[in-house]
């Protein structure tokens, strides 16, 4: 008769490709439930979004077969929960991961970028919101087609709280849905270092997987603020392949790097890598130069998470209202979907590897 104890034992012998350490050790595997030659159980794995999930089923089939011999009537389960490391943070602790998405220079891309990321995440079967931090130019509400709608403000153990806006089960919220846009420039930098602090402390984000911060391009006093506000679990450098905007790309991968500040480096996503036409869907037109981003993360030894084209449906999606991402017919959105699962996948390793980011201190 096969007891746990083998099916363990052979599941030992199965190692998570990315965090390097067998599934029972990680204590991936739960409810074994065997039945003569019938064995069943199931993967946890570290996120929806896992890029390796039938890989590891097959290990795990292939191990149990190698072990306890042909013949058996094997179901794998796979289901994920995300993990954290914010478990016991003071602020926001029902929210597991706090990613920032910057840019140096403006326009690259990085407001489609977080939108169509939030979504490829939230196709996978991950929690996730977004905080639009861009208080000077908030362009969140309009790519999602919310521009009109008002967050509900009710009593939460007695403060009153903002509920965020939801929409295509996202939840959100962004400077335009509180104040009439063209409000929003005149603000000074200490008024919107208030605004992004309230995003975090008078919202009631409930339970997240991963909260994006999609902050103004450059290096503002909107990146202090966050540091400062909240411990941000890793960061993601929009940049298209262009030199300028590549240069202004490093500042921002340097600023998270410093001593003081020490945000790890998810990824680098390169926007705008290429445009192919329709008509001549084999050819590819490097507009804003070619692998700028790819040279980048690997000049600073930080992953390229994905290389996004430059194709008109995803500029059309973003003036709709509606995310490339909503139509998950389109060619286009594998590069999102792609770029979401390597994202997912080196937050689980930073957070297998590493411990929490620390909240910059003000001295
Ligand atoms: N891969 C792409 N293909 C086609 N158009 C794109 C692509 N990425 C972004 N765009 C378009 O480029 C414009 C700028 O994009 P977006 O607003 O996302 O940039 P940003 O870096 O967030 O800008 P800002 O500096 O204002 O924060 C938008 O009109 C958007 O639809």
């Amino acid at each position: 008769m096969i007891t746990k104890e083998q099916v363990l034992q052979a599941l030992s012998k199965v190692e998570e490709p990315d965090l390097k350490k067998d599934l029972v050790t990680l204590n991936m595997i739960k409810d074994i439930e065997i039945n003569g030659n019938k064995i069943t159980f199931t993967v946890v794995l570290t996120t929806p979004a896992c890029p390796l999930k039938e890989v590891i089923k097959n290990r795990c089939i292939e191990a149990l077969t190698t072990d306890l011999g042909e013949g058996l009537d094997i179901t794998v389960n796979m289901t994920a929960e995300v993990t954290s490391i914010r478990n016991s943070a003071p602020v926001l602790p029902g929210v597991k991961n706090i990613i920032a998405i910057s840019s140096g220079k403006g326009g690259v891309g990085k407001s489609t970028v977080t939108a169509n990321l939030a979504l490829a995440l939230k196709q996978s079967g991950a929690k996730v919101g977004i905080i639009d931090a861009d208080i000077f130019g908030p362009s969140i509400p309009m790519m999602f087609g919310a521009e009109d709608v008002q967050p509900l403000i009710a009593p939460k153990d007695g403060k009153n709280m903002i509920h965020p806006v939801i929409q295509f089960g996202i939840k959100m919220i962004s400077i335009g849905f509180l104040t009439p846009a063209d409000n929003a420039v005149v603000w000074r930098g200490p008024m919107a270092s208030q605004a992004l602090r309230q995003f975090f402390g008078d919202v009631d984000w409930g339970e997240l997987d991963y909260l994006l911060i999609d902050l103004p391009p450059g290096t503002s006093d909107i990146h202090l603020s966050l540091v400062q506000t909240v411990p941000v679990t890793g960061a993601v450098i929009v940049t298209t392949p262009q030199k300028v905007a590549v240069a202004d790309a490093t500042k921002g991968l340097s600023m998270f790097r410093q001593p003081q500040i020490n945000v790890p480096i998810l990824g680098v996503v390169e926007n705008m890598a290429y445009f192919t036409p329709k008509e001549l869907p084999d050819n590819k037109y490097y507009i804003f130069g070619k692998d700028g981003g790819e040279e980048m993360a690997k000049k600073f030894d930080a992953p390229l998470i994905g290389k996004i084209p430059l194709v008109q449906g995803i500029r059309e999606g973003g003036d709709e209202g509606r995310p490339l991402m909503m139509d998950e017919q389109n060619p286009t959105s594998k590069a999102f979907k792609e770029t979401a699962e390597r994202l997912a996948q080196q937050l689980a390793i930073r957070n297998a590897n590493a411990p929490q980011t620390e909240r910059v201190q003000v001295s």
